[in-house]
């Protein structure tokens, strides 16, 4: 049995997470398991899958809960009760999908423990990558892409040579707003951005795609998960998102990875590595889908993605800036205090007022983070 705990357990990530479970029942064993407010779905998951610790996002929810879980499971809560969840089981295994940098303390305290890591939690990556990456490498732990573009390019260089890599892609599907023009964004709405094409998730990445953002945190995320400079990392606008994303080498070969939209697959990849198992996903049919379509992508129509590019290359706080900046301003376009365009807006302004710091120690992302969370919200 592999023992694994989830932090975000309620959410798109973390109830696929464990749908894979369920469906592998006499291989897996849920140790813990972490959300925020949804206590309701919480609380079925934790009569399914019994596991010894649980975390609720505030004192109050956990002293709601603790009458209703049975006994042999403690709950904790906040900053850390998710650390608990993380660190303090016997977990082999850590499924990092909660959303935005809420989830770097817990991270580097299940690597810590020596946990191997389920990465959902990209903006973990782009706050603090040199932090998590090198206390990895220094514990010896696996870090796992679960993003689905970071699985394609970690099976695509299964086996093969770093020396042979010319260049990876990530596909864009160019989210929900892709074929319209920039004139035509002054007025959309918040409804109108969470559909997403292809992939159903939760709120804050589907505004992501839509801003071209979540391309520019992935571009981030690879550059930290696979050692990669900015320059060998690439975007492609595939509009099917049927290849995840693909490799291309010296002698010209590309290697892709393809598969129908479903996170179950990568997720499942990241829990079963290096084996493959029978899946829940469809199988795909090329001959159904018959044509495969693609783009250059346009970094005018998409500015965010040149923002990230250009914070990823200047390193240091950047990267951490720019992702506090854009977590504030999709919840304020959530919470319907500002339009669409406005989110680049704040980014971009938030950014002309950082004051950059190469190689910062944790505190100093910390305060950075909150430094930005403060000027985004009052822009
Ligand atoms: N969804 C997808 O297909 C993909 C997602 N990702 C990445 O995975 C991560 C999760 O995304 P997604 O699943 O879509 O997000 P969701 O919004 O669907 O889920 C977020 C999860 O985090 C929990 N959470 C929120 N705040 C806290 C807190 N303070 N303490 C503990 N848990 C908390 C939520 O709990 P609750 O709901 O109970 O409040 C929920 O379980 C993100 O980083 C995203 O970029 C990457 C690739 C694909
Ligand atoms: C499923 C997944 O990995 C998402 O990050 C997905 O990539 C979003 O799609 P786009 O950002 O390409 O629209
Ligand atoms: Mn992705």
């Amino acid at each position: 049995m592999k023992k694994i705990s989830v932090l975000g357990s309620t959410g798109s990530i973390g109830t696929q997470t464990l749908d894979v479970v369920a469906k592998h029942s006499d291989h897996f064993q849920i140790e813990g398991l972490a959300a925020g407010t949804n206590t309701a779905l919480l609380l079925d998951q934790v009569r399914q899958f019994k596991p010894r610790k649980v975390s609720v996002g505030s004192r109050e929810l956990a002293e709601q809960i603790k009458t209703e879980v049975p006994e042999g499971t403690e709950v904790f809560y906040g900053d850390q009760g998710l650390i608990e969840v993380a660190a303090g089981t016997d977990a082999e295994m850590v499924v990092t999908a909660v959303m935005g940098s809420l989830g770097l303390p817990s991270t580097l305290a299940a690597i810590e423990a020596g946990k191997t890591i389920g990465l959902a939690n990209k903006e973990t990556l782009v706050t603090a990558g040199h932090l998590v990456t090198a206390l990895a490498a220094k514990k010896g732990v696996k870090l796992l892409p679960i993003d689905s573009e970071h699985s394609a390019i970690f099976q695509c260089l299964n086996g093969e040579s770093r020396k042979d890599l010319a260049g990876i892609t990530l596909t864009a599907s160019g989210g929900s707003f892709r074929d319209r023009t920039r004139e035509e964004l002054k007025h959309v709405t918040v409804e109108d951005a969470l559909k997403h094409p292809n992939w159903s998730m939760g709120a804050k990445i589907t505004i992501d795609s839509a801003t071209m953002v979540n391309k520019g945190l992935e571009v981030i995320e690879a550059h930290w998960l696979f050692g990669l400079p900015y320059e060998q990392i690439n975007v492609l606008l595939h509009p099917e998102s049927i290849i995840h994303s693909f490799v291309e080498f010296k002698d010209t070969s590309i290697i892709a990875q393809l598969g129908n939209p479903d996170m179950r697959v990568p997720i499942q990849y990241a829990l079963t590595y290096p084996e493959r198992w029978e899946s829940p996903s469809q199988r795909l049919s090329l001959a159904e889908v018959g044509r495969l379509n693609f783009r250059e992508m346009d970094f005018e129509r998409f500015p965010c993605l040149r923002l990230a590019y250009d914070c990823g290359k200047m390193g240091g706080t950047a990267t951490t800036a720019f992702n506090a900046a854009n977590e504030v301003a999709v919840a304020r376009f959530l919470r319907r205090e500002i339009s669409f365009l406005q989110i680049e807006d704040i980014i971009e302004r938030v950014l002309d007022q950082h004051h950059n710091i190469s190689e910062p120690e944790l505190a100093e992302i910390e305060a950075c983070d909150k430094r930005t969370r403060e000027t985004a919200a009052k822009l």
